[in-house]
């Protein structure tokens, strides 16, 4: 647990980057650190592992000041990623991540077999380590960041926008890896973003801070969209938070209704819209079929928008965004609902899930 007492630090310009900040980082979470360019998440990060010293006001680490501690000693218990991943260029990949085990007294050999095997659990194959951090792509960059940030094995490791540098797609992999990391791993995340998005994605609670240092929320994502505490939190998470919030809200109410399927090469006397599936019931992609005549041909589909996950057998359901985006984005109007293993189980309508958004706005889960 990091607990930051009434810290603040004002830069010796008169420049007040943190200002009073009180707030509880939990053992195990990852909380995240978001808000607008220059508010002190960054400050607020590095005075954790004591690159920056507080101008008044305490952090403890587990329950011990901070202050009493030797800043390299305090540091081989908290691992630090930072966009562009900071490595060293003349260094291989896997002597980049073998440095901190090297430090702490392992053999070169063990450090190069621990290296391999961090490699491997940020999903990288061994065979990268080999090359120089140039000749990996952004994404494969911040991997052995990470792997290196995890290399001494540090129950904290604090984050500073580690994805901001890579594109949408690779980094929405990154977080989704992290996500993944950390249900195995346990470890005390903090995690700086600029991004609303990413935070509410990743963090177990969420910190927003204002420019000025001061901290104007700390909740869990759902809390902070369902009731920011001011206009400035209620500005910065979005007009769409209403829209986010379904994120979290499980669509189980429902109802997962009838929908026409037709085996590819197969004939049927269904018209309209029918979803073409594979020989396992997974859907191919949409047919509009105007006439029974009509072929049912895998080449000759409409691609159907996302899907949504239900699971019949353990009575699970995916978010009533799941729901509403694969009924929106469907060229049918009907989103197609899959089970576990991928196959058709049926149909949701928009409609069913507003029904479920206007009883949950009711109820106050989601904001009206
Ligand atoms: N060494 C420094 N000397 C003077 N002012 C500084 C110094 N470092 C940061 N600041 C100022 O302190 C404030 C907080 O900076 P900080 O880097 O913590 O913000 P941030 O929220 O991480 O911003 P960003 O998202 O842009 O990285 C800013 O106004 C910044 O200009």
């Amino acid at each position: 647990m990091i607990e930051f007492q009434a810290v603040t630090k004002k830069y010796p310009d008169g420049t007040v980057a943190v200002d009073g900040l009180d707030l509880v980082v939990d053992a195990g979470k990852i909380t995240v650190f978001v808000g607008p360019s220059g508010c002190g998440k960054t400050t607020s990060l590095r005075m954790i592992n004591r690159m920056i010293d507080p101008t008044s006001g305490t952090i403890l680490l587990d329950g011990k000041d901070i202050r009493d501690s030797d800043p390299p000693l305090l540091r081989r218990g908290i691992g630090y990623v930072i966009q562009h991943a900071g490595l060293f260029p003349h260094r291989t990949v896997l002597d980049n991540v073998a440095t901190v085990p090297l430090l702490t007294g392992k053999s070169k050999r063990e450090a190069r077999a621990r290296a391999s095997e961090l490699l491997d659990l940020v999903g990288l194959p061994v065979e990268l380590g080999k090359r120089y951090p140039v000749q990996l792509s952004g994404g494969q960059q911040q991997r052995v960041g990470v792997a290196r940030a995890l290399a001494a094995d540090p129950p904290v490791l604090l984050m500073d926008e580690p994805f901001s540098a890579v594109d949408p797609i690779v980094r929405e992999d990154l977080q989704q890896q992290l996500l993944r990391l950390q249900s195995e791993l346990d470890k005390t995340i903090v995690f700086v973003t600029h991004d609303i998005d990413e935070a509410i994605k990743l963090g177990d609670l969420v910190a927003v801070f204002r420019v000025g240092g001061k901290l104007a929320q700390y909740a869990t994502p759902s809390e902070l969209l369902a009731k920011p505490a001011d206009d400035f939190v209620s500005s910065f998470v979005g007009r769409d938070r209403g829209y986010r919030a379904l994120g979290f809200l499980t669509a189980t109410g429902v109802p997962v209704g009838p929908i026409a399927t037709v085996r590819a090469g197969e004939s049927t006397a269904e018209t309209g819209w029918i979803v073409v599936v594979d020989e396992r019931n997974r859907p191919l992609g949409w047919l509009d079929r105007t006439s029974t005549s009509d072929p049912v041909r895998a080449d000759s589909l409409v691609s159907g928008g996302s899907l949504y996950e239900v699971d019949g057998a353990a009575g699970t359901a995916g978010s009533l965004r799941n729901a509403l985006d694969s009924a929106l984005s469907s060229p049918s109007g009907l989103g197609i609902a899959v089970d576990a293993d991928g196959a058709v189980a049926g149909s949701v309508k928009a409609d069913a899930v507003l029904d479920a958004l206007a009883k949950a706005r009711r109820t106050g889960e989601v904001p009206a």
